[in-house]
């Protein structure tokens, strides 16, 4: 994997980020496709729109259909019909917020299903063995998720726990010589020694890139944004930096400011349908009944297939109905907004105008 930055403008870089299954513009917003698709959307359509890398849990696709399902059909890029980059995510995340009665020894992890309650153990070599058989560009380390708030103390082991992990996947993943590529997760919570002394731990063992985890789980902004201010200009300048679970727009411009590259959020796609539509002029809910009778379309200054075939009266009665067609639309609208803000941050940072860009911005993702 090659990771070739283009352009600098303070910490904010734009890079190629070269996969054998194709190149990612960075800073680059991954769809979660959890399931193996991406809500609503056909895989054409989230080409179509511009993305170039999808993410995927290996968690959900353990428990369903079974990663050793999708290694029969061909992988997971013939399962889902998406031929591009796919980052799987290592299933720690989901354990932790999703399974029951989970056990955490020095070994791994015992859990139920969320969906059947069946009884399941993944260990660090397990995470990997999945991934490796799901056959994902990109894949991430095991690491244990602590959850927000956690006591210093329980932090400081977590990390241990986490380092630990983080080398015995690498060690099984190494031995296994996949053409795939694996990345570092950091934890450390909300403490910022605990953050640089896991970052150190995580680069020595040495990542095809970094991860921040451990945000974006319910902390106030302003610990999100001190840690990702102090912890991203230490990560390694020439390996991707990929903040986990982050989001938000105003996030994104605060994180790329530091030098982050890669995102990953539900909110584009579970906001669409949820009838919250992103739009030039600020969020709106399409359910408002001031929308009953407008005939103009959702955003103006949007070309996407909604915003040119559609009003928002047509948009406003299809949520009213639960119609299939309105998550659709809102989902196509909506990842487009959020394809077309990263394409326009890129070419800001490309043109030394970041600063600008975010000042033009914020005040737009302010409003509600
Ligand atoms: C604790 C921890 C941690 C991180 N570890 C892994 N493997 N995945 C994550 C996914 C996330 N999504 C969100 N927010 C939606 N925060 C995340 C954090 C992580
Ligand atoms: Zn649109």
């Amino acid at each position: 994997m090659q990771f070739k930055i283009l352009k600098k403008d303070g910490f904010a870089r734009t890079a190629l980020l070269e996969t054998k299954r194709g190149v990612i513009h960075t800073p680059a917003f991954m769809p979660v496709g959890t399931n193996g698709t991406v809500k609503a959307m056909t895989p054409e359509e989230v080409r179509d729109i511009g993305y170039e890398i999808i993410l995927s849990n290996t968690y959900h696709l353990y428990l369903r259909p079974g990663h050793e399902t999708i290694k029969e059909i061909g992988g997971i890029h013939r399962f889902i019909n998406w031929q591009g980059p796919i980052l799987t995510d290592s299933g720690g995340f989901q354990i932790y917020s999703l399974a029951s009665l989970r056990k955490i020894t020095s070994e791994g992890v015992e859990f139920r299903s969320h969906i059947d309650g069946s009884l399941h153990f993944i260990s660090p070599e397990r995470a990997i063995e999945i991934q490796i058989a799901l056959g994902s560009d990109i894949m991430m380390v095991f690491d244990e998720c602590v959850p927000y708030p956690a006591e210093k103390q329980y932090v400081e082991k977590s990390i241990k726990l986490t380092k630990d992990w983080a080398e015995r996947c690498k060690n099984y993943f190494e031995k296994q010589r996949t053409n795939q590529s694996l990345f570092g997760i950091i934890q450390g919570g909300v403490y910022d020694d605990l953050r640089e002394k896991s970052l150190e731990e995580i680069v020595k063992i040495g990542f095809d890139g970094y991860a921040i985890g451990g945000l974006s789980v319910g902390e106030p902004k302003e610990d999100m944004y001190r840690v990702v201010k102090n912890v991203t200009p230490l990560m390694p300048e020439d390996k991707p930096r990929y903040l986990m679970g982050v989001g938000d727009l105003i996030d994104v411009l605060h994180a790329v400011e530091h030098g982050i590259d890669m995102f990953d959020c539900v909110m584009p796609t579970r906001n669409a349908r949820n009838g919250t539509l992103f739009t030039s002029r600020g969020r709106i809910s399409i359910k408002r009944s001031e929308f009953k009778d407008d005939s103009t379309a959702l955003d103006p200054e949007c070309d996407c297939y909604t915003c040119r075939n559609y009003t928002k009266a047509f948009l406003r009665h299809l949520y009213m109905c639960r119609e299939i067609l309105s998550m659709r639309l809102n989902t196509i609208h909506n990842l487009y907004f959020y394809c077309k803000f990263f394409e326009k941050m890129r070419t800001a940072i490309a043109e030394g105008r970041f600063q600008d860009f975010k000042k033009e911005w914020l005040p737009v993702l302010e409003k509600n």
